[in-house]
């Protein structure tokens, strides 16, 4: 017997709960359908798990740092591996539960544990029972993508699940790809006391970004004693006893290096392979993310896919705001958009990196005039007060409109002060607005007009 609702959510991530919430308030039965944990990548095993224990990492960090505050501690700083889990899965392990309560106490939602599968345009099968609904909607976010890398399978590689519960200290942790998660790993557990190298087939840490972004951020990394061979064409693991080998060779030259345990942080692929998406005529990308337009509808008339899923952005806020254009369009007669939304993330490393907007190369590239403004948190007041002066900022201006282009801040803050410049952007405000605007002393925030007043033509 097929079950009929108004609407089908599958996955429990950061879109569908936050939906189920509207949908039910707007009068529908809703049936959400979670495979796995609820709250999905972020809540356990993405942003809130790594960054409590990046908060492990720098009270570690500053505690070594301690008499150069003038503060004495007796005794060297060890670290309690099991109180680091402890912390990490109460904060976790609160938001999943939280998320799972909500939906379950949610007027008119069913909850369904269990794996879904289209088995037609309207119906959806979940531990064989069939559930149907005139609009569905995907929200199934990703999983670690495994390279093909020689000798890989012959090693008990971590992913960024697994890694969350070792229960004792990595003596040298090998971490293949240098990117958001490598990178906020590797920082992490050098901090706790583990030998790391980071192994990066590009030619740059985090390729994404400018090149004196990529530098200024493995100078930190190799500052704290990371190793990091980029531009590694050629990798390949040999088993040894409980630990392995590990060759590596290209534009940096070759090393060969014996490694406890291999961290693989290449990259993310969708949960779109089983979901049955043949069966409803969903198409998906040759990565296999499922295709949307503007507004989140798939090929399939009311059926929309949101999160990483769609490969339309790989964070939580964009899941989050997936939810809200869906919902503005279906609920609100709102007609929000993908392309209104202007790129931001932060890297959580430490110091961070803040990220908005275009890079100074994309705009260098795009080849309009334009205006660049640096400081180094060297001239920060208040980076110097708290002895993190590691970084810079940078803001990139369009010259004739005056529009902010694009700004990065790699230093203490830069994931919140980052912010200022962004609401700029959404606010389509003229640069001078904030050039104008009295900031509070001592902030790292107020450093910002004056680079906005200390701008030169970019060649
Ligand atoms: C280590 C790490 C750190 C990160 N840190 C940050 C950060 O600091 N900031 C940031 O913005 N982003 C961060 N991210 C990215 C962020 O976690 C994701 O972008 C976000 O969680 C995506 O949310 P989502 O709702 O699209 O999918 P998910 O949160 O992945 O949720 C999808 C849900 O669907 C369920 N599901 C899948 N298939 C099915 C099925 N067939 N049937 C039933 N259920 C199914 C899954 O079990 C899962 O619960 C991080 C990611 C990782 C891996
Ligand atoms: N702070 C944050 O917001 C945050 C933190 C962690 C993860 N995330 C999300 O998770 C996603 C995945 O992160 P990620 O770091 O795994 O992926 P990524 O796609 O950002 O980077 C993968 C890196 O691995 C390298 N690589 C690929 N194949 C390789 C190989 N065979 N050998 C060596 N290097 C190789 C790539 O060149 C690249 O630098 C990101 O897109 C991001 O959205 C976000």
């Amino acid at each position: 017997m097929t079950k009929p609702y108004d609407a089908i959510i599958v996955g429990a991530g950061q879109a569908g709960p936050p939906l189920a919430g509207r949908l039910t308030q707007a009068g529908m039965t809703v049936a959400v359908i979670e495979r796995k944990l609820f709250g999905g990548t972020c809540v356990n095993t993405g942003c809130m798990p790594t960054k409590t224990m990046v908060a492990s990492a720098y009270a570690a960090h500053v505690a070594r740092r301690a008499a150069d505050y003038g503060v004495a501690l007796t005794g060297g700083v060890g670290i309690d591996m099991d109180r680091v889990r402890a912390r990490k899965d109460e904060v976790s392990g609160n938001a999943r539960r939280g998320v799972e309560s909500w939906l379950r106490g949610m007027e008119r939602c069913t909850v369904y544990q269990g794996h879904a599968r289209f088995v037609s345009p309207r119906e959806i099968e979940v531990d064989g029972e069939i559930l149907s609904a005139p609009r569905i909607f995907l929200n199934t976010g990703g999983r670690a993508s495994v390279p093909d890398i020689p000798g890989l399978d012959r090693v008990d590689y971590l992913t960024n699940t697994s890694i969350l519960e070792l229960d004792t200290l990595p003596r040298h942790l090998v971490v293949i790809g240098g990117s958001y998660i490598g990178l906020e790993f590797a920082q992490m557990f050098r901090r706790f006391g583990s030998e790391v190298t980071i192994i990066e087939r590009g030619p740059r840490l985090i390729a994404r970004e400018d090149e004196d972004i990529s530098a200024a951020i493995r100078e930190i990394l190799e500052a704290e004693g990371i190793r990091v061979h980029a531009g590694a064409g050629s990798i390949a693991f040999t088993p040894q006893g409980d630990d392995f080998a590990v060759a590596v060779s290209g534009s940096e030259g070759a090393a060969n290096l014996t490694g406890s345990h291999v961290l693989v942080a290449v990259g993310r692929s969708p949960n779109t392979d089983d979901l049955g998406l043949d069966k409803a005529g969903v198409t998906v990308d040759s990565r296999g993310y499922i295709e949307v337009d503007d507004q989140l509808r798939t090929s399939v008339e009311d059926i929309w896919a949101m999160g990483d899923c769609n490969g339309r952005g790989a964070f939580t806020h964009t899941s989050y705001n997936d939810f809200e254009i869906v919902a503005a369009n279906l609920l609100d007669d709102d007609p929000r958009r993908v392309s209104d939304r202007i790129t931001a993330y932060a890297l959580y490393i430490d110091p961070p990196l803040g990220r908005i907007g275009m890079t100074e190369d994309q705009v260098r590239r795009s080849g309009r005039k334009a205006l660049i403004g640096r400081r180094a948190m060297t001239q920060v007041g208040r980076a110097i007060e708290k002895g993190e002066t590691r970084g810079f900022m940078k803001v990139v201006v369009d010259a004739e409109s005056h529009a902010i282009l694009g700004a990065a801040i790699l230093g203490v803050g830069g994931d919140e002060v980052i912010h200022g410049m962004l609401d700029g952007m959404y606010a389509h405000a003229p640069y001078s607005t904030i050039q104008r605007a009295v900031h509070i002393h001592p902030t790292v925030s107020e450093l910002v007009p004056t680079m906005l007043g200390e701008m030169k033509p970019l060649v």
